[in-house]
């Protein structure tokens, strides 16, 4: 396992700050006498140093030592002296092969366990697993549905639900990871398959799992519909491969680090967010310096010449700003000009970067273009975190937001007017543009999950 060289060493005698924390993670000292087999963690505790990881890089843990220090290693157990101010390296996964100092279930090992992320900690339980074990096979069952989902990640009806549970929540990077090889971007691109997964890791972290909606889940959901898009004839056939890259980019990390509120809730609040972006775009804003800093932290473009590295971090920004659904009108329009003017060239770069702009619109709410066994959890989750925020408001004596009242507003209602206001409009001009078989499966499953919302047998708590 290659191990990331420009990882920031944590400084030797100081608490771990916070932020570093959370990025990064850390591990007590009472870790590091499991893995050496020797001292006490109390023992330990006297020495000055301290042990972390980086939560992009599941494969090392980085020991940062003072003073004079006896180490046995992972490998053959010959006792090394370290030199003061050593900074160890150990191979984290051959740490979970090697069975020598640490036993599966041993106490030190155990609260490494409780120690790691809910994503790390499920990588280090299949390393232990011994290969003729029942649950090993059950891994193997969930391989291969995961591999067979994966096989058809090009259907619109792909269920992203079940694709999360196969994948034990790590839907996000696993389904992206697979998209980039599959569009021969990490070929193209020359990207370094661990800083990719190491940034895809710290996406999929940056998502708030709490949030109903606003989740990792969605991220992947509409990276998983940007596929289908970019597949279609009128983009696979004019797109550049730079314009793919952006494409992945934006979807996967659009609504990163997403609080579960509105950009009205930050307003009225005084968030220093919304403060620090004028009021305006303030979430979408946010998202995208969330991506430029994880892809800087990452290193994953770090090869490209710098003006290409910051033309993409613009041309990012512009894409996940499009996703401001209060601006839906203004891009609406251009598109739709062009449309009805046939002037629309996809050899010209700024049209192709509209039609991106539209397609990541189109990614985004496309929730209720899929089949009614998705769109309606889909529904249910938006709703959920509308209603929320609606609690929160009321607790506060705050004036509850539009559809966030669980009393006066109902699922149906909500859909029934998104689907006629926000994504019919959308979906009519994107079929104008690209007038496939899939844009009209997704005008019909729209049509028919409209119809199911209106239905008042079906739904009796909707108003009239
Ligand atoms: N199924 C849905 N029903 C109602 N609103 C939705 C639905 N899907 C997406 N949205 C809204 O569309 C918005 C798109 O931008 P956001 O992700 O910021 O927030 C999203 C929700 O407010």
């Amino acid at each position: 396992m290659e191990v990331c060289s420009q990882l920031p060493v944590l400084p030797l005698d100081r608490p771990v700050p916070q932020h570093v924390l959370r990025r990064r993670g850390a591990i007590s000292l009472g870790t590091s006498s499991a893995l050496f087999g020797g001292p006490s963690p109390r023992q330990l505790c006297k020495r000055r140093g301290g042990v972390s990881y980086n939560s992009a890089d599941q494969a090392v843990l980085y020991l940062h030592l003072l003073g004079d220090v006896k180490q046995r290693g992972p490998g053959p157990s010959e006792p090394v002296r370290g030199a003061p101010h050593s900074h160890v390296k150990v191979d984290y996964q051959r740490f979970h092969c090697h069975q020598g100092p640490v036993r599966p279930g041993a106490r030190g090992l155990k609260s490494h366990h409780r120690r790691l992320s809910f994503q790390r900690g499920l990588k280090s339980r299949h390393l232990l697993q011994r290969p003729s074990g029942p649950q090993h096979l059950l891994d193997q069952v969930y391989n291969c549905q995961v591999q067979c989902m994966l096989d058809k990640v090009d259907s619109w009806d792909f269920d992203i639900f079940m694709f999360d549970r196969a994948t034990n929540g790590n839907g996000l990077v696993t389904l992206t990871f697979h998209l980039f090889l599959q569009l021969g971007l990490t070929r193209l691109f020359r990207l370094d398959p661990i800083k990719l997964r190491s940034f895809l890791v710290m996406v999929q972290a940056d998502y708030h799992q709490r949030n109903p909606y606003h989740n990792s889940l969605h991220a992947t959901d509409v990276t998983q519909a940007m596929y289908c898009f970019l597949r279609q004839p009128k983009l696979a056939t004019t797109l550049s491969s730079c314009d793919m890259l952006l494409a992945l980019v934006a979807a996967v990390t659009h609504d990163l680090d997403h609080p579960g509120v509105n950009q009205g809730f930050l307003v009225r609040t005084g968030h220093h967010l919304a403060a620090l972006y004028k009021n305006s775009s303030v979430l979408e804003s946010h998202h995208w310096r969330c991506a430029v800093s994880l892809l800087r932290e990452s290193g994953l473009l770090d090869h490209l010449p710098i003006t290409d590295r910051l033309n993409l971090e613009e041309r990012l920004g512009s894409l996940i700003l499009a996703t401001d659904i209060s601006q839906q009108n203004r891009y609406l329009a251009r598109f739709r000009e062009h449309l009805d003017r046939e002037d629309l060239s996809m050899a010209d770069p700024s049209h192709r970067h509209l039609v991106l702009q539209i397609t990541m619109k189109c990614a985004d709410i496309c929730n209720p273009c899929r089949v009614w066994r998705l769109c309606s959890q889909w529904s249910s989750r938006v709703t959920a975190e509308f209603f929320h925020q609606g609690d929160v408001e009321k607790k506060h004596g705050m004036a509850v937001s539009p559809l966030c009242d669980r009393l006066s507003d109902s699922t149906a209602h909500i859909q029934a007017g998104f689907i006629r206001h926000v994504v019919e409009p959308l979906f009519r001009e994107w079929c104008r543009f690209s007038c496939t078989s899939l844009s009209h499966h997704m005008l019909a499953h729209l049509q028919t999950n409209l119809d199911r919302w209106t239905d008042p047998s079906q739904h009796p708590e909707t108003p009239p």
